[in-house]
Parts: structure tokens; C-alpha cells; sequence
């Protein structure tokens, strides 16, 4: 097919001479018109069928670029060449600039390029204007669908959006792109909010397309959520290699987004109960343990199953049956924190999933509790139903770090349960059983302590280092236990904390130490001072200082002879509050010591903070000393410190005389431990008061 090319110039060599070239060209011939003048050309491109303008510059009726810039106004579309000498290559370069394909030197028209040059540049002319219509035709009918739709590039970074895409993300298009799509468009999980794996990333990945759920909520811009439902579909490019995706979505309205709301809540719940089922029990134990993992905390879970429900069941009809069930249902939500997890897995089974224990074995208080909680009477229309529960216990992580077989094994558990003869709860791990059968037996028993008065204080006396005499004790609790004999504290206190006894326990250590601390006094031991141990549940009590200043009341003790022995954990975890206590039992008028210094956060920072009398370094540093340089260092270090920043400092677990040769060389006031006398009832205690600390342990 032969192209027809405009020559526009007023020289007829020129005219000429592409005259004898281009109707020759060997790949098809060139038609030629020529014109003269600017006013010709603009006259002639008003019609139809130029394919190509060659033009000079200076023309009879126009000189320069605005030649150039009438023509190109006049001809577009038809592409545009210049026609240069080697003086005029500025002009031509400019004319690029502005929009002409290209330019010719004169003189150089019998080169066999020209042709080719020409064909080409029609042709790419022809191509780009091919591409701009499908371009304008593609985002003309993008822009117009009532669908969002966005494309990325093989990064997932934006490089499109359509005005529905725009008007839905709250993005504009000029913003979006180069954002990587997670940004613009982040999902969240309906149900529980999660965020969706990116789909962009898992398209590209894995090659194909992918079909959202339809429980996907977009996040726009300003926070708002709307119920989407969308594709999302790889672009190849001619290679088959993979250019990007596009993401097609529509929000499904608020009623539509209510009945996939609701029909995603049904998939997730019982419908007796309202309990989660199976699928989002799985679901929250997966993130539970995902969140244990990154805390180093623990978790457990409960498996309950109803004992012989299905007597019930087969007596009283379903309808009662599923009334019994709904009931237990009630009292195990009961029995649980909000953070936990009650689902019913079907028939009379249900799975407790306990987080948030400072260690597994408390899970047994739970399963206490709920045994309880379900032996009281069901009433049901006009029955009273009595009914128990087996519950097998696993704990993560060390029964299992997956989800199934955390199930599985409280499942197993369960059966231990039921054959040890129901109503009672087991662990699946055998060591952790025996644990919670001695914890539960030390509970049982401490709840009873108090009342039976098997409780006793043994006094430690604190020896001044330099002068030998004895300044005060310090209480230290013990247990009769009818069965065990005498306890110490490592044995209990801690049972004491998880269960909250230690809050009436204390109290009644505090009161007896008063007392006996007064009775000593009125007999004419002065000065003396007791050190009472308090714990971190008893000093944040709500009624600790109220207790307290009853208690001295009561007793009527000088408070200057009561001191509170406090560890750094007891103090640290809420510094403003602690403070705050300190301060106003600075008031009442009572001494303070940490104790076990160095063991715990050891910050100097607070030791300025707060309004400390005493330092007792804890036994672990003074043990080895003088040999063991390290705690020799420590010390030799902390007793500095505390001399200097005008502390008592006392020195706990004194055992050997050269750790009390080496503590008296530094000058430490005060020590305390077996070597001067282990802790000892109250009358013997009476007795050492009045001898005395022997005297040949002292030089
Ligand atoms: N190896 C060795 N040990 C020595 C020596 N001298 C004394 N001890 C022991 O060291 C512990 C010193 O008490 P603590 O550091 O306050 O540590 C106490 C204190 O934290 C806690 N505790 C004791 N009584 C009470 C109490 O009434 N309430 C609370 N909340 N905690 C208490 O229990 C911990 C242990 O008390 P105990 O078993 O009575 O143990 C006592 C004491 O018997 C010695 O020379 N060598």
C-alpha cells in the first residue's frame, strides 16, 4: 500500500529530489504532493489522506519554529518531519521537542534509509494512536463499572485505580500508586478483625487467581470498614512472566454484609448454646498459642464432658437435654475470665481454653470452680437437675504446641477423668497431676491454718557487727502442718499468693509480730525492732494500710519498732503507687528495708526514689565470701553504696566466721543468719534476748 507524504517547501531542488526518491522505494512506493507555502499545507491537511508532513522551516509565508508550530496544530494526527540543513539542527532538535517524529538533513535524500525512516515513523504514529484509544477506551470503561479496580505491579506497589477503586479506599489515584496494595486496600477478618494475608503477594506467588472469602472487611482511608467481596488475577506479559495483578471488588451493602455477617457468626457458633464451636475454638487457640510463644507465657485447655448427660437425655426427651446444656453453657462463662474461651464441640462436650496463668497448674483452679459451679441444682421446668463433669487438662507448651493435639490430649486426659470415677478434673501430664494434687492439698490445708491456729512465728535476730549487741529481729512465718509437720515458708507462701490467702495471713503475722514485739519491750529488751516479710499481694491490698494502722493501734506498738521488709519485685512493677505507700508508711512512722537486694532489678534509680531505711544484702551474695571474688565484688560494692547513700546496711545469711570477719573489715552495720543464730520460737528467742549473742562468736 503506497503512503502519501506532503512536501512543504519552497524549494523545488528539495522537492524534487524526494520526488526522484521516494515513488522508487524498493519496500513499496510513496505518493507525493507538494505544496509551497504554510497557507497551502494548512489548506491541504484539512482533508484527508496525508499520511506524513516533510517540512522546511522558512517557507514564503513563515519562517522558523512557527512554521512548525502552525503545521503541527493543522496536522495532527499525521506525523510531522523536518527538513534541515546542518545550520538549522537547534531549530530541529526543538521541533522534537514539541512534538514533531523526527528530521531529514538535506542533501541526504538518496540515502536508502529515507524510506524505511519514513514507513517506520507513520507506522509508530499509526500504533501510538491505536494504543491511545484502547488506553482512553480501557479507563473510560473502567472508570465507568460499578466495580473497584486496582492493579499492581509484580511487587504488589500500586499502578492503578479506577474512580470507584478511589471513591472505595478513600485514596487518590495520584497518591495511591507506588504504595505497596496492602496499604491501600488492607483487609480485615470480619469475625475477629484479624488482618488477611496480603492476596496480591499470594496471587503472584502462587500464579493464579483467587477469590476473597466473602467475610473480608476494607479498612479505607479514614477508618471506616465496608464489606467487600473480590477477586484477585495475575497479568502476564507476552513471555508468560508474571507483570502484576488486578484486584476486582464491589462492597455488598449493609444488608448483604449483615447476612454474610451473620452467616460467617453461624459457621463459628453453636447454635444451642451461642458458644463458639469447633472452627473458631480452633481459631483463638491457634492465636493464643501463637501469643504464649512470643510471651514465653503459658495456656491451657480444659475438655469437659458431662457425666452420664445421656440418661438424662434418654429420660427427660432432648428438649430438656438441650435446656441442661444451655445451662451449663451459662455456668461455664461464668466460671471464666473475659479473655477466655468457652466452646461447645458438640453432644455434651465442651473446651475451656484458659490464657493469661502465670504458670499451667492454676488452670486447676478453673477446673475447681467449674465442678463447683455445675454441682449446683439445674432447675429445668419443674425439676431440679444434679449434674457433674469430668475436665481433662493439657497445658502448652508442654503438652503439645499445636492446636489438635493440645485438644486431643485434654481429650485423653478427659478419660483419665472419668475413669478415676467423674466429677473431678486430671492433667494430662502425669508430673503436673501430682503437682496440683499437692497444691490443692496445701490450699486445703491453708485454709484451715488459720482458724486452727497452727501457724507460728520464729524470730532471727540482726547482730550490730561492731559492738555485738542484738538491734531487733526479724519474723519469719512457720506452719504446724498436722500431717508434715513443721513448714517453712518456700513450702506455702507461694500457694498462699495464687489462692489470695497470704492477704489474712499476713495480717496475722503483722499482728502477732506486734504483739510479741511490744511484750518484749514491756519486759525491757530496748531498743529492739521487728522486720515483718510482706508480700507483693499484701502491700497492694487495698486494705494494707488500713490494717496496719489498726493493727499498731491494737497492739499499741511505736511504730519506729515495726520495720517492713519489702523486695525489689514487690516495689517495681507500679514505681508512682508503690511510692505513694512508702511515703505514707514513712508517715505512720514505720521502718522499711528491701530485702533480698541484688536478686531483682537492682536500680539505683529508685533506691533515690524511695524513702528506705535499710539495704539487706541477700544471702546468695554473702554465701563464698570471702573467697568467691564475684560476690565478694558485689558485697564489697553494695555495702560501699549503702554506707554512703546513709542506709543501714544488713547482711542476711551470715554463716562462717570469716563472712562475719570479712563484713565487719567493710564496715557493714548489721548481720543476720545461722552463725549468730538460726530463726527460733518466740520464748527461746525471749532467751537469747537476755544472754545474748555468745561471746566467743564475736572476736
Ligand atoms: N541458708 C541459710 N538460710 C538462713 C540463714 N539465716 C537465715 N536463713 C533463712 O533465710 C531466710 C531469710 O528470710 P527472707 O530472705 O526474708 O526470706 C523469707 C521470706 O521471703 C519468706 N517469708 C518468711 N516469713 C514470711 C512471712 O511472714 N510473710 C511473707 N510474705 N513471707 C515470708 O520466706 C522466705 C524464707 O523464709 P525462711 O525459710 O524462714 O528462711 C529465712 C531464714 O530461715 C543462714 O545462715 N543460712
Amino acid at each position: 500500500m503506497s503512503n502519501l507524504v506532503l512536501i512543504v517547501s519552497d524549494r523545488a531542488e528539495e522537492a524534487e529530489a524526494l520526488r526522484n526518491v521516494l515513488p522508487q522505494a524498493i519496500d513499496g512506493p510513496f505518493d507525493i504532493e507538494w505544496v509551497r507555502t504554510l497557507a497551502r499545507a494548512m489548506q491541504r491537511l484539512t482533508g484527508d489522506g496525508i499520511d506524513i508532513v516533510l517540512m522546511d522551516f522558512f517557507l514564503p509565508d513563515s519562517k522558523g519554529m512557527r512554521t512548525f508550530d502552525q503545521l503541527f496544530e493543522a496536522a495532527a494526527p499525521v506525523p510531522i518531519m523536518t527538513l534541515v540543513t546542518e545550520g538549522e539542527m537547534d531549530l530541529a532538535q526543538e521541533a522534537v521537542q514539541r512534538g514533531a517524529q523526527g528530521y531529514i538533513l538535506k542533501g541526504h535524500f538518496r540515502n536508502a534509509l529515507l524510506p524505511q525512516a519514513l514507513r517506520n515513523t507513520i507506522h509508530r504514529k499509526q500504533v501510538e494512536d491505536a494504543l491511545f484509544i484502547e488506553k482512553e477506551r480501557a479507563a473510560v470503561t473502567l472508570d465507568s463499572i460499578v466495580d473497584g479496580v486496582i492493579s499492581t505491579d509484580s511487587e504488589g506497589r500500586i499502578t492503578y485505580l479506577n474512580n470507584t477503586a478511589e471513591r472505595m479506599t478513600g485514596w487518590a489515584k495520584a497518591e495511591a500508586i507506588g504504595h505497596p496494595v496492602a496499604e491501600v486496600f488492607p483487609l480485615v477478618d470480619n469475625i475477629n478483625r484479624k488482618s488477611f494475608n496480603d492476596p496480591v503477594v499470594q496471587v503472584i506467588q502462587e500464579m493464579r487467581p483467587l477469590a476473597l472469602r466473602a467475610d473480608a472487611l476494607l479498612v479505607r482511608r479514614n477508618g471506616q470498614e465496608a464489606a467487600i467481596e473480590d477477586s484477585v488475577a495475575p497479568i502476564y506479559d507476552r513471555r508468560g512472566k508474571i507483570r502484576g495483578a488486578v484486584i476486582v471488588f464491589r462492597d455488598i451493602g449493609p444488608a448483604q454484609a449483615l447476612m454474610v455477617q451473620k452467616m460467617t457468626y453461624q459457621a463459628h457458633h453453636d447454635s444451642l448454646t451461642d458458644l463458639p464451636n469447633r472452627i473458631l475454638l480452633i481459631d483463638r487457640l491457634e492465636h493464643a498459642i501463637a501469643l504464649a510463644k512470643r510471651n514465653g507465657t503459658t495456656l491451657a485447655v480444659l475438655f469437659l464432658d458431662l457425666d452420664n448427660f445421656k440418661n438424662i437425655n434418654d429420660s427427660h426427651g432432648h428438649a430438656t437435654g438441650d435446656q441442661l446444656l444451655a445451662s451449663v453453657a451459662q455456668r461455664l462463662l461464668n466460671c471464666i475470665r473475659a479473655s477466655d474461651t468457652v466452646s461447645r464441640l458438640g453432644g455434651d462436650e465442651f473446651v475451656i481454653l484458659v490464657t493469661e496463668e502465670r504458670h499451667a497448674e492454676a488452670a486447676a483452679h478453673t477446673a475447681e470452680k467449674i465442678i463447683a459451679s455445675l454441682a449446683q441444682p439445674h432447675r429445668i421446668q419443674q425439676y431440679a437437675f444434679h449434674i457433674t463433669a469430668s475436665i481433662g487438662i493439657s497445658t502448652f507448651p508442654a503438652d503439645g504446641e499445636e492446636a489438635d493435639t493440645l485438644i486431643r490430649n485434654a481429650d485423653t486426659a478427659m478419660y483419665y477423668a472419668k475413669k478415676k470415677g467423674r466429677n473431678n478434673y486430671q492433667f494430662f501430664n502425669a508430673a503436673m497431676n501430682r503437682r496440683a494434687v499437692e497444691r490443692q492439698f496445701i490450699e486445703v490445708g491453708l485454709r484451715r491454718a488459720l482458724e486452727a491456729q497452727e501457724f507460728s512465728l520464729y524470730y532471727q535476730p540482726k547482730v550490730n557487727l561492731k559492738t555485738g549487741k542484738i538491734t531487733g529481729v526479724e519474723a519469719l512465718l512457720r506452719w504446724h502442718h498436722p500431717e508434715r509437720g513443721l513448714m517453712l515458708p518456700g513450702d506455702f507462701v507461694s500457694i498462699a499468693e495464687d489462692c489470695g490467702l497470704i492477704v489474712p495471713i499476713s495480717r496475722w503475722v503483722l499482728r502477732e509480730a506486734c504483739r510479741q514485739t511490744k511484750l518484749w519491750l514491756e519486759a525491757g529488751f530496748k531498743p529492739i525492732s521487728t522486720a515483718v516479710n510482706i508480700s507483693a499481694l499484701a502491700f497492694h491490698n487495698q486494705n494494707f494500710l488500713q490494717d496496719l494502722r489498726d493493727i499498731l493501734q491494737e497492739t499499741a506498738l511505736d511504730p519506729a519498732c515495726l520495720e517492713l521488709e519489702l523486695t525489689e519485685s514487690v516495689l517495681m512493677p507500679d514505681s508512682q503507687f508503690s511510692n505513694e505507700i512508702l511515703q505514707t508508711l514513712k508517715s505512720i512512722g514505720v521502718k522499711l528495708a528491701i530485702d533480698d537486694f541484688g536478686t531483682g532489678y537492682s536500680s539505683l534509680s529508685y533506691l533515690q526514689e524511695f524513702p528506705i531505711d535499710v539495704l539487706k544484702i541477700d544471702q546468695s551474695f554473702v554465701r563464698g565470701i570471702p573467697e568467691l571474688a564475684r560476690n565478694r565484688i558485689i558485697v564489697t560494692a553494695v555495702t560501699g553504696m549503702g554506707i554512703s547513700l546513709k542506709y543501714r546496711v544488713i547482711a542476711e545469711g551470715v554463716e562462717t566466721r570469716k563472712q562475719f570477719s570479712f563484713l565487719t573489715s567493710l564496715e557493714c552495720d548489721e548481720g543476720q543468719g545461722n552463725y549468730f543464730s538460726p530463726p527460733l520460737a518466740a520464748d527461746r528467742c525471749t532467751r537469747l534476748l537476755k544472754t545474748g549473742i555468745a561471746e566467743n562468736l564475736l572476736h
